[in-house]
């Protein structure tokens, strides 16, 4: 970069994301390193507001109606778009997400990583589906994860009655009425989810709590169904604080992935999806120390939960605008 050259660089997030993300802390860095970040106006079309030499995005399919993208990308024909806003789709959806690591052989040594069983399930049939397909506890995962607050509401089903119980929209327990959902066959792992942050070539990899494991004993007692919503988000000082004396203690003691299996999984994945903004939530068989499975992928994640994310958001943009990444 020349001493004088400047990058505009914008975003068009919405509010939330905005607070999350834009902090005075990574206006500071991003200035210092040539970039000045602009907040796009989402009910004005694009061309109506200057040159841009890169665009950030994580918006719903109809905010792209005012942007307008296609007339200034005929008249700017050298931004660069992070990522395709068709591509970015494939996330919206539970089956679609995973299909990338159906397709990608990702392995190191020993280790492997692959996906856990999973179904789609209308409310009509899902006893006999699920007896042909997966072994009881299952998570039943809204198909749409289009971040509404219902596409994170999950549940533990622990057993058949806890299925039918799902499906009964007088029951509290149901899932969101009719929206039709995935069954993911539940694996122990330890308590801890790794989330593996990517940011085209940076990756980086932090422990979060996780649902605990479920005895082979009360697997077979357990009965019914738990609702959950957004356990990795859980923190210190959310829980209770004996319970929380126990998971911080589980989350500091977990051995970490290895670092090159996870790049390897964030360079497979980047490549099989086109994509370059994601973070994917990586759990470890309890009895299996070398299988890894992904359960979720989520687009734009939370970057500004990772420690010293300023850099990390910056280097990634610095290298969009000289064409790296993607
Ligand atoms: N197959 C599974 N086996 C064991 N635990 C699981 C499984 N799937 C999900 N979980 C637990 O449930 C949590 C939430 O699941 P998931 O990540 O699919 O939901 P989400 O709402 O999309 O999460 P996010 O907030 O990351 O978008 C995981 O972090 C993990 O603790
Ligand atoms: O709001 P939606 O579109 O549903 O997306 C969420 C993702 O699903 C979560 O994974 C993000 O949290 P993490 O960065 O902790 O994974 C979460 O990050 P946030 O809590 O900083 O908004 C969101 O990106
Ligand atoms: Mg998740
Ligand atoms: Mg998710």
């Amino acid at each position: 970069m020349s001493q004088s050259q400047r990058y505009r660089i914008g975003y068009a997030l919405h509010p939330k994301k905005i607070q999350n993300l834009i902090r005075n802390s990574l206006l500071t860095y991003t200035n210092q390193r040539g970039i000045d970040l602009v907040k796009i106006d989402l009910s004005k079309p694009l061309i109506q507001q200057g040159h841009f030499h890169c665009i950030i995005h994580k918006l719903h399919p109809l905010d792209w109606n005012s942007l307008r993208l296609n007339e200034y990308l005929a008249k700017h024909p050298h931004t660069v778009i992070v990522d395709r806003p068709d591509l970015v789709q494939q996330l919206h959806n539970r089956v679609s997400m995973l299909e990338p690591m159906t397709h990608t052989r990702i392995s190191l040594e020993n280790d492997t990583v692959g996906v856990p069983k999973q179904i789609l399930v209308d409310n009509e049939a899902i006893d006999e589906e699920v007896d042909i397909a997966l072994k009881f506890p299952v998570i039943a995962k809204p198909l749409f994860a289009d971040g509404t607050t219902s596409s994170h509401e999950l549940c533990l089903v622990l057993d058949r009655e806890g299925l039918r119980t799902l499906s009964d929209n007088n029951n509290n327990n149901s899932i969101s009425n009719t929206s039709p959902m995935v069954l993911q066959e539940f694996v122990n792992h330890g308590g801890v989810v790794f989330k593996v942050y990517v940011a085209g070539e940076h990756v980086k990899c932090v422990k979060r709590n996780s649902l605990p494991d479920i005895k082979e004993e009360e697997a077979r007692t357990l009965k019914g169904v738990a609702k959950f919503s957004q356990i990795s988000n859980l923190t210190v000082h959310h829980d209770k604080k004996r319970s929380n004396e126990i998971s911080g203690e589980i989350i500091e003691k977990a051995e970490m992935p290895p670092e090159g299996l996870i790049k390897e999984l964030g360079r497979g994945l980047r490549e099989a999806m086109g994509l370059n903004m994601f973070n994917v939530d990586v759990i470890r068989d309890a009895e299996d120390c070398n299988r890894y499975l992904v359960i979720d992928i989520n687009y734009f994640p939370g970057y500004a939960k990772l420690p010293c994310y300023e850099p990390f958001i910056t280097d990634f943009l610095l290298d969009s605008v000289c064409n790296k990444a993607s």
